[in-house]
């Protein structure tokens, strides 16, 4: 006997956990959606929306201190408390609004618990009630990481669950971990005047797999932080803070946040008991067309199966595990979109389809370099650099890595074009706006046409002016 009884249980209400509810309910099953919090998603809460907030203030910082160029005299005075008030006020409103719609649910679809596995269809909520689904969904979502060695420092530690609480920006931050995480915020705490350096034990800045491009980021953001890669800082409780050492030199600074990664939230759900295959960390082995965890009933989303841990990834997660969850056994291979991720440093930093091993042949590499573009030269925006890449073989384009300003917007056009299988004459035959940003990637298209023994639709005397 079970207290509570559904067809498909959902664990974790955030992005992922709503779709799959959502999509779950379409199909006409009934469900349950358990939640200890109902806090409005991680995405509203304390991730994408705050940290583009927090890089939003740095924006307005930065064009005032900028605007010399045109000949506008100017100097921000940062309001450290005037920034995070605006911040916190903006994102109570996204907040409320996913409250809102989570509201919207009927009241016993919501159970406000912890849930934990007492079987393959049990689970054991901390209110003491048990429940039993012919389908669940795990859509716990991602922790920030707390390596053993920080501990020691816990009380001046930041992390994304933190830092958009504070009511005044700090003096000074060590950023560890130069991810999308700890490089966005960096550099947003940095142009609103916070003293920031950056720390990673690796080499690569926000996860950027082409090199050149990867190159690019850190020669541009290197411009602003100071940037300590391949090293490995020690940390220690200081009376003002917290003390770091690296390579000979210390520096006490008031805060340290902490962007490591984030695994997956599995503490307490007691996977052990679910009867899935688990991988070496303890992770559930699934299948990413169905997202279905082996032959079980149980399915996976969002940042809980760390695939790809974005949020427009968690919601069409979210859609394929309620979908398949709802008709469990007959699943269905949903084919998934084109990788694509940006970070939103500025330059924004983007990666969209495949990157290619430089040395894999059946690809063809161009550049297109943002130092000398028109529309940036005119904002006073100059600096970056394109790779594109298409398949030998037949033209197609495979993959974009962009450090450029608003490489965000240019690489939808790249999504676009690689999922449709288009190639680089197909781009070169659509009209460009002049002056653009997107008219600097017409250079790389042609060398991708000429590589590939495409038509060039356009030359470069079709251009409006050159070097404009
Ligand atoms: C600082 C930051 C910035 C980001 N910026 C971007 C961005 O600009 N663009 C982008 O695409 N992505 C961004 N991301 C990533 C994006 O936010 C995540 O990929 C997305 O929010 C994941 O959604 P989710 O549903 O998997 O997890 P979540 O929204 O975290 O939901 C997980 C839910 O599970 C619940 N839960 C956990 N354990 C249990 C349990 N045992 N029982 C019941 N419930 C449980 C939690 O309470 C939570 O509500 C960012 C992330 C961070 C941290
Ligand atoms: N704009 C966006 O889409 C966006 C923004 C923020 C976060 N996210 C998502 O959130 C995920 C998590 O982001 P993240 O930045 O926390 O994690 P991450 O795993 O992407 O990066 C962590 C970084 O920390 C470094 N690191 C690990 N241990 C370290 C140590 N002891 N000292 C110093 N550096 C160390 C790693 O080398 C790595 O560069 C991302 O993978 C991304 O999918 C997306």
């Amino acid at each position: 006997m079970t207290d509570l009884q559904c067809d498909v249980a959902i664990i974790g209400a955030g992005t992922a956990g709503l779709a799959a509810q959502r999509s779950a309910r379409k199909l006409g099953a009934s469900t349950l959606l358990i939640d200890p919090e109902f806090r409005g998603t991680t995405c509203a809460a304390t991730g994408c929306m705050p940290s583009k907030l927090l890089i939003a203030a740095g924006d307005a910082a930065h064009a005032v201190r900028d605007a010399g160029a045109f000949g506008i005299a100017a100097n921000p005075e940062v309001d450290g408390r005037a920034v995070m008030r605006r911040l916190n006020k903006v994102r109570a409103r996204f907040v409320q609004g996913v409250k809102d719609s989570i509201s919207d649910l009927p009241e016993a679809v919501r159970i406000t618990a912890r849930a934990r596995f007492d079987g393959p269809d049990r689970l054991l909520l901390d209110d003491g009630r048990s429940l039993a689904a012919k389908s669940v969904v795990i859509a716990t979502g991602a922790t920030p990481a707390l390596p053993e060695p920080f501990r020691a420092v816990s009380d001046n530690i930041l992390t994304n669950e933190t830092i958009f609480d504070l009511e005044d920006l700090p003096r000074s931050v060590a950023v560890l971990g130069a991810g999308p995480i700890g490089v966005e915020l960096a550099q947003a705490l940095g142009r609103l005047g916070v003293e920031v350096a950056v720390f990673d034990i690796g080499d690569t800045l926000a996860g950027m797999q082409d090199s050149q491009v990867g190159e690019t980021l850190r020669e541009l953001l290197a411009e602003e932080l100071p940037l300590h890669l391949n090293t490995e800082a020690e940390v220690a409780p200081a009376d003002d803070g917290v003390r770091l050492t690296w390579d000979g030199q210390s520096r006490t600074f008031e805060k340290l946040l902490l962007a490591v990664g984030r695994p997956p939230n599995f503490d307490g759900l007691d996977l052990g008991n679910a009867g899935i295959a688990l991988d070496d960390h303890g992770a559930p082995e699934f299948d990413r067309q169905t997202l279905r965890c082996g032959t079980s009933s149980i399915f996976i989303a969002g940042d809980a199966n760390s695939d790809r841990p974005l949020l427009h990834e968690a919601a069409h997660e979210g859609h394929i595990a309620g979908r398949n969850a709802a008709s469990c056994p007959d699943v269905a291979e949903f084919s998934r979109m084109v990788p694509f991720a940006l970070t939103f440093t500025r330059p924004e930093a983007a990666e969209v389809g495949i990157i290619p091993d430089p040395d894999d042949a059946s690809f063809v590499g161009a550049s297109a370099p943002y130092d000398d573009q028109g529309k940036a030269r005119v904002e006073h925006r100059l600096g970056g650099l394109c790779r594109l890449y298409a398949r030998h073989a037949d033209g197609k384009l495979t993959g974009a890595s962009l450090c450029a300003p608003d490489a965000g917007h240019l690489a939808h056009i790249f999504a676009l074009a690689i999922g449709r299988g288009l190639t680089a004459t197909d781009l070169l035959n659509m009209p460009y706006y002049h002056p653009t940003l997107e008219e600097g990637l017409k250079s790389a298209l042609r060398t991708l046409c000429k590589e590939t023994g495409q038509d060039q639709p356009n030359t470069r005397e079709d251009d409006a002016v050159r070097g404009l």
